[in-house]
């Protein structure tokens, strides 16, 4: 984490870098035990998605300004996240997220003290599992009269590290359907696709 904090050395508009940084050590903890307790639900090893798989931290601020007419644009248009895992604080009361269940919209209301967690897009690739992980499709919608923040703290994998169906969950009956992959191959893949994000791991598929 001191990596994350010595980083912002030259960034002039974080001004609390301190606080921040001890904000993110303990999200960053936080992100470390739900992901050993995912890793206990699925039984799979201790560990599984330390290290590599979400080794480089990452801070996003949102910021949306009131918008006239919030029918005219997005806040951010719908997507999944394309790390491991997100731990999101929606700051205010106002409402934003909404998040895709059986085709339909549902907000997510803000909740003092709380954070929402994000499975990340790579967790499609835990198909195999029968879908016991699943990301979410989600996007922001802009307010008329109220100004929104939300701080995102992402997870993502070192550009290096294998992702590839967790072997403890693929069997004959649930054969893996992805391919291992490098992950920098699956994210210059997502950045550069033309279709949606259904389309983004198409290449690393296996033959049926
Ligand atoms: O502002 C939000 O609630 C969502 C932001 C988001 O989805 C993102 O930063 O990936
Ligand atoms: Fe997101």
């Amino acid at each position: 984490m001191e990596k994350l904090v010595s980083s912002w050395n030259n960034v002039q508009t974080v001004p609390e870098k301190h606080v921040v940084g001890a904000y993110a050590t303990e999200v960053k903890k936080l992100a470390a035990t739900i992901l050993e307790l995912i890793c206990e639900g699925l039984g799979l090893e201790f560990g599984y998605f330390g290290g590599k798989l979400s080794e480089i931290p990452s801070m996003l601020v949102n910021h949306y300004p009131p918008c006239p007419d919030p029918s005219l644009t997005f806040g951010v248009s719908e997507h999944c996240d394309p790390n491991l895992i997100t731990i999101l604080q929606q700051e205010s009361d106002v409402l934003g997220l909404q998040v895709l269940r059986n085709g339909e919209w549902i907000g997510v209301e803000p909740i003092s003290k709380a954070f929402v967690v994000n499975m990340g897009y790579l967790h499609v690739n835990h198909k195999c599992s029968n879908n016991k992980l699943r990301s979410v499709e989600h996007r922001a919608v802009t307010n008329s009269e109220k100004a929104r923040t939300s701080f995102a703290m992402f997870f993502i994998p070192n550009g290096d590290s294998i992702v590839e169906p967790a072997k403890a969950l693929a069997d004959s009956r649930n054969p893996a359907i992805f391919k291992s992959f490098q992950y920098k191959e699956f994210i210059t893949h997502f950045i550069n696709r033309t279709g949606g994000i259904d389309v983004a791991l198409e290449p690393f598929k296996l033959q049926a």
